[in-house]
């Protein structure tokens, strides 16, 4: 398909970096558009796709260069899979330690069973700005949300997300061991597949 040594990820986020370039190795760079801009574009879709694709004709624009972009999120059973594509802002913007305290309050008193959730994650790939046929790519990892925080790797939410096949929070896992079975892993397992990196 595509040789691409070079990719610019559309993303602010230092967690979304570390993981992404971990699985892709040493083949491909990752180089964060952080390095051209500080101005995050508004999230303005209505699903993950758009905002994904959005974020990485933004990048495409600015850096010149082909841009993968990850738009992700926790659907949560209980809120009729809110915070989806708002997770980011789910407390308004005040960051992850609010993000996950309004997420307990919302689940108090709600009882195991119902408190199942998914993290979604979507790959887009423009090879420019103005790419007629992205590359997408999904990933869903199923779980559910503990009643305190637990953890202390990752980023977001993964303190709250407690992983079945592991019996420990996602923040409890290994990078290494996160790698393998998240969202994330499962999308980027497809998008290696068709850029022919496996
Ligand atoms: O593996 C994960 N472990 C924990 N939390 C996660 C994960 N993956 C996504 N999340 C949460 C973080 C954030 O609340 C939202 C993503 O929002 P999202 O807009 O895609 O990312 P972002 O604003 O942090 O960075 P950017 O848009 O610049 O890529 O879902
Ligand atoms: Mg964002």
């Amino acid at each position: 398909m595509m040789n691409i040594k070079q990719l610019v990820l559309a993303s602010h986020n230092a967690g979304k970096l570390k993981e992404l370039q971990a699985m892709l190795g040493d083949s491909v760079q990752l180089r964060s558009i952080g390095e051209w801009s500080k101005v995050e574009p508004e999230e303005t879709g209505l699903s993950f796709v758009e905002n994904a694709i959005l974020k990485a004709r933004n990048a495409a624009r600015i850096s010149g260069l082909p841009a993968l972009a990850d738009d992700s999120g926790l659907a949560v059973d209980f809120l009729g899979g809110a915070p989806g594509i708002y997770s980011a802002r789910y407390a308004d913007g005040q960051g992850d330690a609010a993000n996950n305290a309004k997420l307990l309050d919302a689940l108090k008193d709600v009882p195991q069973a119902e408190r199942g959730a998914q993290f979604v994650c979507v790959l887009a790939l423009v090879r420019h700005a103005d790419d007629p046929l992205p590359i997408l790519c999904e990933g869903l990892w199923h779980g559910r949300i503990l009643t305190a925080a637990s953890g202390e790797h990752g980023f977001g939410y993964d303190p709250l997300f407690w992983v079945p096949e592991r019996d420990v929070s996602s923040a409890e896992l290994s990078p290494t061991d996160k790698n393998q079975i998240s969202h994330r892993a499962r999308a980027m397992d497809l998008l290696r597949q068709r850029l022919g990196l496996k």
